[in-house]
């Protein structure tokens, strides 16, 4: 055998002791699933366990449960490299984590939350225990009906700025426009102005023109997760997380978090000196709750610290904007795309309006056919693909061993479309959601569920309806020629899933 000069036999043997070692060590570890009965696709080295397929391949995301569960069942694991991982699509054995056993599921994830840089890091989302608990507790009442009829004139304003751009395309573009950047410009505007009342007015802004707001919000959702080799070895090596959690490191750019930091300081410092009434804005709700860090420490359970108001403020625009767009922006595109239920919206809204004479919360809150309509778009085109929880103890569900510290997977978008649940899934049928006690909440999941589920969802839910109702009292959507056929193509990208390319759509008044 030819050995180079440079090493010694005896560093050579050294060097084949450990690779053999190595390889026993991670041997080893891939046998967990099997130990605990879990049917999995077998990891390779050259798979980096199983995870190589979703390395910068977003649709991976989307569609490897359908691939898995022909496979393997409904339940089923897989090694991100050494961490294994279980995805369950039971709608039982979920229930179970969301609710009845939510003292052992309290945690969503626990990787990449430490490295959002030292602001972001208090966030509800990334937060765990007691405080999470202290948080939500205190957020929670700021979605409550009061609160939101007060914030309805807000997101009204942003509707009405959003209208005269749809009169403007009328008469300028024959009524052409790009739904995805006009509803995201709605969604940003109305969430801005509703978590903090800044007036970015993103509506009135040519393409192209950019305020620094929308520059960092959009710098926020740049990273993409299956293209950052970061995020990967966070993924594969959680110990790495937390290296970079010590040298600081954040994936939002931290010029992005200290501009919002900066941003809601200046805004908390203003009202406290100010003497007019503040606008209701869920920062101000915060406000009216703040507590010092002498107050945490001995225990109070309600309130927010300032750091804790600076990041929750900065995360509801991160978490309400881009979802809630893509869901506006799919709800208008089904509706264009689907004539005979456009018009049973539009005669809905016209009954509403007779009724309650303007769109107050009751109108909209009584728009049953307009719900069912949000609720098959959120179906067929779940922004968030997958969630997730892990058991702080060794527990069995059903027979389904779950070990303490595992991330255990829902694919929200793999059970939105599974043929065996759904007839025709890749259909828009809003009359599927007429009836929910016929829907499983478990397998029809776009916000989640249980006392982690989304916060924002009631939030979400009347934004949309008020969009589109105020849309659809004035205009009728329809396709132009560059309209995709449906469905549309999604595509993963940073958190959330939303359309490939640009989605034209046409307005025009409804008196033609
Ligand atoms: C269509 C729009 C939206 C969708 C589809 C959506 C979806 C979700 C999902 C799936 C979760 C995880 C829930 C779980 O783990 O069970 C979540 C959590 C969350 N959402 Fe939403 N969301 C939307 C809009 C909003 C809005 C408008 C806000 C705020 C104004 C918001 C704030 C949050 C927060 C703070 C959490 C974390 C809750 C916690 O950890 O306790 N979301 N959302």
């Amino acid at each position: 055998m030819y050995i180079p000069s440079f090493l010694s036999v005896e560093t050579l043997v050294l060097l084949i002791t450990s690779l053999v070692l190595v390889r026993i060590y991670i041997h080893k570890k891939w046998q967990f699933l099997k130990n605990i009965n879990i049917p999995h696709i077998q990891p390779t080295i050259l798979q980096l366990g199983t995870v190589r397929p979703f390395i910068g391949n977003s649709d991976w995301m989307m569609n490897s449960h359908e691939y898995c569960k022909r496979k393997l069942g409904k339940i089923y694991g897989a090694y991100l490299f050494l961490t294994p991982q279980i995805t369950v699509a039971d709608p039982d054995i979920i229930k179970q984590m969301y609710i009845k056993e939510f003292a052992t599921f309290p945690t969503r994830q626990t990787s990449l939350t430490k490295i959002n840089g030292k602001v972001m890091n208090t966030t509800i989302l990334m937060t765990e225990g007691e405080q999470w608990k202290r948080i939500r507790n205190t957020l929670t009442p700021s979605f409550s009906t009061a609160k939101l009829k007060e914030m309805l004139g807000i997101m009204e304003d942003c509707c009405n700025h959003a209208i005269n751009i749809l009169i403007k395309t009328t008469q300028n573009d024959q009524g052409k426009f790009e739904a995805k950047s006009v509803f995201g410009k709605l969604a940003l505007d109305i969430t801005c102005s509703a978590a903090f009342s800044v007036d970015t007015h993103p509506q009135e802004l040519k393409d192209g023109q950019e305020p620094k707001i929308i520059k960092m919000v959009k710098q926020a959702f740049g990273f993409e997760i299956s293209r950052s080799p970061l995020v990967m070895l966070c993924f594969m090596f959680p110990a790495f997380e937390e290296i970079l959690c010590k040298l600081d490191y954040s994936i939002i750019p931290k010029d992005t978090v200290n501009y919002f930091a900066n941003l809601t300081k200046s805004l908390i410092d203003q009202r406290k000196h100010s003497t007019v009434k503040p606008r209701v804005d869920l920062m101000q709700l915060m406000l009216n709750d703040q507590i010092s860090v002498e107050d945490v420490a001995k225990g109070k359970s309600k309130g927010l610290t300032q750091l804790e108001i600076t990041s929750n403020s900065v995360l509801m625009v991160l978490a309400g904007y881009d979802t809630s767009a893509n869901a506006l922006t799919l709800l208008a595109y089904n509706l264009a795309t689907h004539k005979h239920v456009q018009k049973k919206v539009q005669e809905e809204i016209d009954k509403m309006l007779e009724k309650y004479g303007s769109l107050t919360y009751e109108a909209l809150n009584s728009m049953k056919y307009l719900g069912m309509c949000l609720n098959e778009t959120l179906r067929l085109y779940p922004p968030i693909a997958v969630n997730s929880r892990i058991p702080n103890r060794d527990i069995t569900i059903n027979g389904v061993f779950l070990p303490k510290g595992i991330q255990v997977i829902v694919p929200v978008y793999g059970m939105s479309r599974d043929e065996e649940i759904w007839e025709e899934p890749l259909k828009f049928k809003p009359e599927r959601m007429e009836d929910m006690r016929s829907v499983d909440s478990m397998i029809f999941q776009p916000f989640g569920g249980g006392p982690r589920g989304c916060i924002g969802m009631r939030f979400a839910v009347l934004e949309i309806k008020l969009a589109i109702a105020k849309i659809l009292q004035d205009f009728n959507l329809d396709v132009c020629e560059n309209t995709p056929k449906p469905p549309v193509q999604l595509e993963f990208k940073s958190t959330t899933l939303k359309p490939k390319g640009d989605i034209y759509l046409r307005v025009t008044p409804k008196s033609n």
